[in-house]
């Protein structure tokens, strides 16, 4: 989708940003470009939408050489979000959003309303902030706002430059994942800057680490960057902490999981109460009819009455989906102090995640990486547990 070949930029006064960069970048795909400050990743991200001319090479945009195409043209096929969002303050959100429609000449009803959509897609009721003005959001919303810029005349590319980091580490975190559902449903091209190595490894597919004069060190997948660093260079970028890193790359395995017993909510305390001795087990999962979760409830309860387990469970809070990383696991546990952590796949539910198997899963992923076998086959011992 988009292809750089053999590009560089040498500035005015001598400085070679870009020596030679190739990249490709597939349909889809979300990149992401990292290092160190000054290796040239804003430069290589100007250069895609000709906000900077390169002074060698050539870039493609879907097999279109672009390297000298009209730089407004080429802009309409590429939305740009930076961090300082850059909306006009005498706008309303509305009108800000619906602003490149309108230069396209799409006539305002039409803009707006397209405009209106737009910002109900990055979670902002257009309702309740269409109205108002740039200063009247919040950091967080006025970089959703945005992104909706961006995505308004539907370019098939976006380029990202350090989006979420003008806001704090909570919003960021919300506004990563809000993205990232997002992509799922827009599917766009992406590049993405940033100084943020766990932005990285959470949003893209792959990632293009460059060392000054944009050398490519690894473009890869962020599990093998992070598990198997191509050079020193990147052992060293990526730091000492990327076991702990790797646990947001880290799919939950089925083999992961634990199985409690598990009780249906119809059931009476007295079953329920015959299950767990029968088992041994201080508490069992409870689920209704269907195989949705309901809850869990622990051997004090089941003797506590008569009635069933539906009137007696207690709300089970910490959840995450099937898909989810053993990072978003753990973040789970430790947000409601959670013990285990059910997983879910769609409404049914499969299995809960332990410390104890969150430690095992984040070894073997480990192991696998070492010995180059697949996350199933990866032996590790494992601690009985107390
Ligand atoms: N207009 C310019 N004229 C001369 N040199 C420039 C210009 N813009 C950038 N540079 C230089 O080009 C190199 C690459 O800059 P660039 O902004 O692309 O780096 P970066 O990787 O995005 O850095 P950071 O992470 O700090 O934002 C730097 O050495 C920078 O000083």
């Amino acid at each position: 989708m988009i292809r750089l070949d053999g590009v560089g930029k040498r500035y005015a006064d001598g400085t070679v940003a870009v020596q030679s960069l190739d990249l490709d970048v597939r349909a889809g795909e979300l990149v992401a470009l990292v290092g160190p400050s000054g290796c040239g990743k804003t430069t290589t991200l100007k250069m895609i939408n000709r906000l900077i001319e390169p002074t060698s090479g050539r870039i493609l945009l879907d097999g279109d050489d672009v390297t000298h195409a009209d730089p407004v043209q080429l802009r309409r096929r590429i939305g740009y979000v930076i961090q300082q969002v850059g909306l006009f303050p005498h706008k309303t959100i509305l009108d800000n959003t619906a602003t490149v429609p309108r230069l396209l000449g799409v006539d305002r009803k039409q803009a707006r309303s397209r405009a209106a959509e737009l910002l109900e897609l990055v979670g902002l009721d257009p309702k309740l902030y269409g109205n108002r003005y740039p200063a009247q959001l919040s950091g967080g919303q006025r970089q959703r706002v945005g992104v909706a810029r961006a995505l308004a005349a539907d370019p098939p590319v976006l380029l990202m430059d350090e989006p979420f980091g003008a806001v704090d580490p909570v919003v960021r975190d919300r506004l990563q994942g809000e993205f990232l559902r997002l992509q799922e449903e827009v599917r766009k091209t992406i590049v993405l800057v940033t100084h943020d190595l766990d932005e990285a490894v959470r949003m893209a597919d792959r990632i293009c680490v460059l060392s000054q004069g944009g050398h490519v060190e690894q473009y890869d997948s962020p599990s093998n960057v992070l598990g198997s660093p191509a050079t020193a260079f990147v052992a060293e970028f990526v730091g000492a902490d990327r076991g702990l890193k790797r646990l947001s790359v880290t799919p939950i395995a089925d083999g992961d999981l634990e199985q409690p017993p598990v009780v249906r909510s119809s059931a009476t305390l007295a079953e329920a109460a015959d299950l767990l001795r029968r088992e041994g087990a201080a508490w069992a999962v409870c689920l209704d009819d269907g195989g949705a979760l309901r809850g869990w409830i622990g051997v004090a309860d089941t003797v506590r009455g008569t009635g069933t387990v539906a009137d007696s469970c207690h709300r089970m809070e910490a959840w995450v989906p099937a898909r989810a990383s053993l990072k978003q696991a753990f973040q789970e546990m430790l947000q409601y102090d959670a013990g285990w952590v059910a997983v879910l796949d769609g409404e049914r539910y499969v299995g809960v995640l332990t410390p104890r198997t969150l430690h095992e899963a984040l070894r073997r992923s480990v192991e696998a990486q070492v010995a180059g076998v697949r996350l199933e086959d990866a032996a590790v011992d494992i601690v009985p547990s107390a």
